[in-house]
């Protein structure tokens, strides 16, 4: 059977879009980064018009390196940052404010006045999340109140709110769709997950108007057909999900206990847990891993801002490597009596300290401390945070998350030294695919199965192939030490204790 799958993954950093065979080969490939715009302390923003032009040149690319035509194309997948809140007039498709990114921190202050009304575990309940910036929520509050004039043309139902997802669905049907998926609204902080429905209380809290809301669609439905107009052809859109609950997808994560972390500029760590929606006692968050035929099931998440983005710090602001890869070697090198910890917390701490406060730390510098040591700790601080999240995993879901191999994707993945240090740091195994490009692979698939192109659940799962198992290797007395040291340096660091 001929076909072509058109997959968009819309990152923090950059655009890819991907078109993949009927045997789920990738055979075109295009990436473009945009600009982050950092207007103040701790802000952090995007211009969505432009996200959309780097949409539409990088499927014209895509198409192009894979020698084919736009209608060869039999649906699209799209799969996006997350949490990042888009605002635009209905009418005209044009963006009311730039969007604001997650790792944005501007509503801290509004975040904590919020829980000290005592409103964090109504939020937590109904929506599985916490009363942090890195919501949607308070950033949409935020723009209601200080954009001109906006909520009274929201209330009007002439402004529209949407994660990128929703706005790219929005352009590419040229205005006729304002929907979203499940994932997707699972991270807006005004979606109840048990109910399935955007919650009157929590958006009463927050001032938002009912009016500017997306539809809310499984993750394999009809989001619409692109304009013709546009790119040349009326294609449907029938795939949508989060970058991380792709990935999860990707990975073939369908069994309850199976888990994935996403090494890219952050971490993210989810865990399947079936139709039970587990509520996390140690800070975690209870999140949507997909809905499929209106069916949910639900994943644990451990969320950790800076991964890769420590490596870039090494290379860009440290000037210790010149290309991210580098680090692989260079740590191999390192003293192993020296024992030199990097707290990461650039932007604050995510999972399980939620501390916005916290910045970066390293400790144990000696004399001898050079570039080797620094680029262990940086490569090393990544193993740290996971095994933190699967403590807290394994304390919320019956210690079955002790039973798990771990699937690993993204960039830094390709690093064999960070790879294996996970593994003796987790004391437990942890599996690379061979296909790193989980994420856009799962949103290709939620479209290719849709379209009854691509196998179903089960033989989609059949088709996972591991190119690496990491066993652990660290002694028992090492690997304690080693933890009790990285949890002395990430205590000195927080400031919410
Ligand atoms: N060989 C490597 N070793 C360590 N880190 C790497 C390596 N290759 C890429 N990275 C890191 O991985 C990240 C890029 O991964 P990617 O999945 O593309 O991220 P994102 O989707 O968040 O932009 C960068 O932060 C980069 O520093
Ligand atoms: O775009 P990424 O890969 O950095 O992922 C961002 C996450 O979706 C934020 O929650």
């Amino acid at each position: 059977m001929s076909g072509y799958i058109l997959a968009i993954d819309q990152g923090t950093t950059s655009t890819r879009s991907m078109i993949f065979d009927h045997e789920m080969h990738i055979v075109g490939v295009a990436q473009q980064e945009f600009t982050q715009h950092f207007p103040d302390s701790g802000w952090v923003e995007h211009d969505a018009d432009e996200i959309w032009q780097s949409v539409v040149s990088t499927i014209e690319k895509a198409i192009a390196a894979a020698k084919i035509r736009m209608s060869d194309v039999t649906a699209i997948g799209i799969t996006n940052q997350r949490e990042t809140v888009v605002v635009w007039d209905r009418a005209t498709g044009k963006p009311a404010h730039r969007a604001i990114v997650w790792q944005d921190r501007r509503t801290a202050r509004f975040c904590d006045e919020l829980k000290q009304k005592g409103l964090e575990p109504l939020f937590t309940q109904k929506t599985g999340l916490l009363l942090d910036p890195y919501f949607s929520g308070t950033k949409l509050s935020w723009l209601l109140k200080n954009v001109d004039a906006l909520k009274a043309r929201a209330e009007k139902g002439e402004i529209c709110f949407g994660t990128v997802d929703s706005w790219l669905i929005y352009k590419l049907t040229g205005g006729k769709v304002h929907a979203t998926d499940a994932t997707n609204a699972s991270r807006t902080l005004i979606y109840d997950i048990g109910e399935n429905r955007f919650d009157d209380e929590l958006l009463s809290i927050l001032e938002i108007p009912r009016a500017m809301l997306p539809e809310v669609k499984d993750c394999a439905d009809d989001f619409g057909i692109t304009d013709p107009a546009i790119l040349g052809a009326a294609i449907p859109i029938l795939g949508v999900a989060g970058d991380q609950q792709a990935a999860v997808i990707g990975n073939a994560c369908f069994e309850p206990g199976m888990m994935k972390s996403t090494y890219g500029t952050g971490c993210f760590a989810l865990l399947n847990t079936g139709p039970d929606r587990v509520a996390s006692s140690n800070r975690l968050l209870t999140t949507i891993a997909y809905r499929m035929n209106g069916e949910t099931t639900y994943a644990l998440e451990g969320s950790i801002f800076i991964a890769g983005a420590a490596v870039q710090w090494l290379r860009d602001q440290m000037g210790f490597v010149k290309v991210a890869s580098e680090t692989d070697a260079l740590a191999g090198k390192a003293d192993p009596h020296q024992r030199v910890y990097l707290v990461p917390a650039f932007t604050g701490l995510g999972a399980p300290h939620w501390d916005a406060d916290a910045r970066g730390a390293i400790f144990g510098l000696t004399r001898g401390t050079g570039p080797a040591e620094f680029a262990r700790a940086v490569l090393e601080s990544v193993a740290y945070q996971t095994h933190d999240l699967l403590e807290a995993m394994k304390k919320d879901w019956n210690g079955s998350a002790s039973r798990t191999v771990l699937r690993v994707d993204g960039g830094m993945v390709a690093s064999d030294w960070t790879m294996q240090r996970l593994a003796d740091i987790l004391a437990a195994p942890v599996d690379r695919p061979v296909v790193l490009e989980t994420t856009v692979l799962g949103a290709a698939w939620l479209a290719g199965s849709r379209a009854g192109l691509w196998p179903d659940q089960k033989g989609f799962a059949a088709t996972w192939k591991r190119d690496r198992r990491f066993e652990p290797e660290m002694e028992a007395g090492e690997r304690e030490a080693a933890i009790v040291g990285w949890q002395d340096s990430v205590s000195r660091c927080l400031t919410n204790r």
